[in-house]
Order: structure tokens, then C-alpha cells, then sequence
């Protein structure tokens, strides 16, 4: 296949390196300075680009009739947007907040737990997430949808980074060098439940974002990582 890497941060040369092992090749680096998203005969895109550049590099593929997939994170104000645009084009488009096997099959542990603790009442939820400190955006992505299945099937409504807050709490750690660590801990005064994943390096999230892109390039609509796993 032919790739578009939309960003060629930390996430794009990782990418790049595992997508020419799988005997792909790229045609497009973007990065903050290139004025013009030149496709030519891309099979698909992958961005990893920042929170307010995403928007506009999505869109850009799907105009160009090229299947995207997006990791980036902090801009999913935005994402019924590009749903209705996908839609409105034909165009293909997937976004996963976290791209990793390990983390999708997390997700799923995550979704189960949260429905047996559903009506422990006893039981207080939260999530701790820690990141590099070059990361922009906190919560992480991860933790968003972590929270998004634990509301989902509890009293909660909304999660909050505010300790004080009544809602469903979000502790964002920064710390150099961490690729990625998500904990849910359910504490009540007699003993606590704790599920964790740790990323050792970024390899999964890439690799997971490869095999995404080889999996939407011949298809049309709006997808995220259970249709490609298979999983859930
Ligand atoms: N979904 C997932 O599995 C993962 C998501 N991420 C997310 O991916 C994003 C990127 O992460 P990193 O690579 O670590 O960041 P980074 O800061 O190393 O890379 C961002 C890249 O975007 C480029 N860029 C800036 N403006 C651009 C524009 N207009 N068009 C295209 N590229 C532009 C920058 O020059 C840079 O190369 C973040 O939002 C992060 O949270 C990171 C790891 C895994
Ligand atoms: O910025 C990162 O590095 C990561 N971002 C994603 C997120 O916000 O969840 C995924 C991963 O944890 C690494």
C-alpha cells in the first residue's frame, strides 16, 4: 500500500519504520511545515498530527478520496463533524483513542467490569492515566473512553479532572518517558479492585494504526478498532 503519514512526530517515524517492514511505502510526510497535503496516488492516510490540526488533515483525505485513519487525540469536540462529512463524501474514516491489541482488549475488561460494579454502590471508580510530558492533551484519549464505558453503565454522567468533583474522577500524571499507563480502581473501605495497562514502548499503537489502514483501505463508512479486531 501506498501511505499518507499525516504527522512525522514520534508516532509517524515509528509508523513509518513498521509500515516499510510490512512492504509498504510512504509517500507523503507531513509535518508542521508543509503548506500543501499533495495525496497523489495514496491508498490511505494516517494521521498523528496535534489536537488542532487534525480536523482539517481528516477532512483533507476524505476530500481527496482517501481512506484515513486518525490517532491523533483532543479533538473529538469535533468528530460528529467528520462523521457527517465521511458520510456526506462516501469516504472511508477510522479514529481509535488508542490503537494498541493490548489496550482494545483492555476496553473490553474495562466494559465488563464496569457492568459488574454497576450497582456496587459500596465501591468509589476512578482512573489514573500517566504520559510524557511533551504530551498536549490530558485527559488522554484512553482514559476518555475508559470513562465513556464506566458512565455508560453507572450513575455518573460526566468524568472530570477536578478531585473535588462529584463526577467520575481522571487523575493525568505527566512523566518523562512513559508511552502510555492507564489504571480503573474501584476503592471502597474494605478493599479495592484494580485494572491496569502498561505500554512498554509505542510499538503497539503503531503497529495497530498499520493494520487499521490495511484493513479500511478498500472500504467506505465510518469504522473504529472492533470492526478491525473483531473483538467485543
Ligand atoms: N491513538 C493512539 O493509539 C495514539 C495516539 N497518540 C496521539 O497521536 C498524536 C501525535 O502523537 P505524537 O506522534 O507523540 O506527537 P508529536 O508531537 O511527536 O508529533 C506530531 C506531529 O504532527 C506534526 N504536525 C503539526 N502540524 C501539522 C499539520 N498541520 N499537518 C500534519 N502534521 C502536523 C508535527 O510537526 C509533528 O511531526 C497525539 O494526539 C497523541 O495523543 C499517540 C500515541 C498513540
Ligand atoms: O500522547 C500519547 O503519547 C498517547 N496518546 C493516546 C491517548 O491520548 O490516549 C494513546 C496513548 O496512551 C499514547
Amino acid at each position: 500500500m501506498k501511505i499518507a503519514l499525516l504527522g512525522y512526530g514520534r508516532m509517524g517515524k515509528i509508523i513509518e519504520q513498521l509500515a516499510l517492514d510490512r512492504g509498504h511505502t510512504i509517500t507523503l510526510k507531513a509535518d508542521s511545515k508543509t503548506e500543501h497535503l499533495g495525496f497523489g496516488d495514496a491508498d490511505v492516510a494516517i494521521d498523528f498530527s496535534l489536537p488542532h490540526t487534525a480536523v482539517k488533515n481528516i477532512k483533507s483525505a476524505i476530500d481527496a478520496n482517501v481512506p484515513v485513519v486518525s490517532g491523533t487525540t483532543g479533538w473529538l469536540d469535533n468528530y460528529n463533524d467528520i462523521v457527517d462529512h465521511c458520510t456526506s463524501k462516501n469516504g472511508a474514516f477510522l479514529y481509535a483513542s488508542n490503537f494498541s491489541l493490548g489496550v482494545n482488549i483492555f476496553f473490553e475488561v474495562n466494559r465488563v467490569l464496569a457492568q459488574l460494579m454497576g450497582k456496587q454502590n459500596d465501591y468509589q471508580p476512578s482512573i489514573e492515566e500517566i504520559h510524557h510530558t511533551q504530551k498536549l492533551d490530558a485527559p488522554s484519549g484512553t482514559a476518555i473512553t475508559l470513562a465513556e464505558a464506566i458512565i455508560e453503565n453507572s450513575d455518573y454522567s460526566n468524568w472530570t479532572l477536578d478531585p473535588n468533583s462529584k463526577d467520575l474522577h481522571i487523575e493525568a500524571k505527566r512523566i518523562e518517558g512513559v508511552p502510555g499507563t492507564h489504571s480503573i480502581i474501584y476503592d471502597s473501605e474494605v478493599d479495592s479492585i484494580e485494572i491496569k495497562h502498561t505500554a512498554h514502548n509505542r510499538n503497539g499503537f503503531a503497529l495497530g494504526a498499520i493494520v487499521a489502514a490495511e484493513w479500511i483501505h478498500d472500504k467506505k463508512g465510518v469504522f473504529s478498532m472492533k470492526d478491525v479486531l473483531n473483538i467485543g
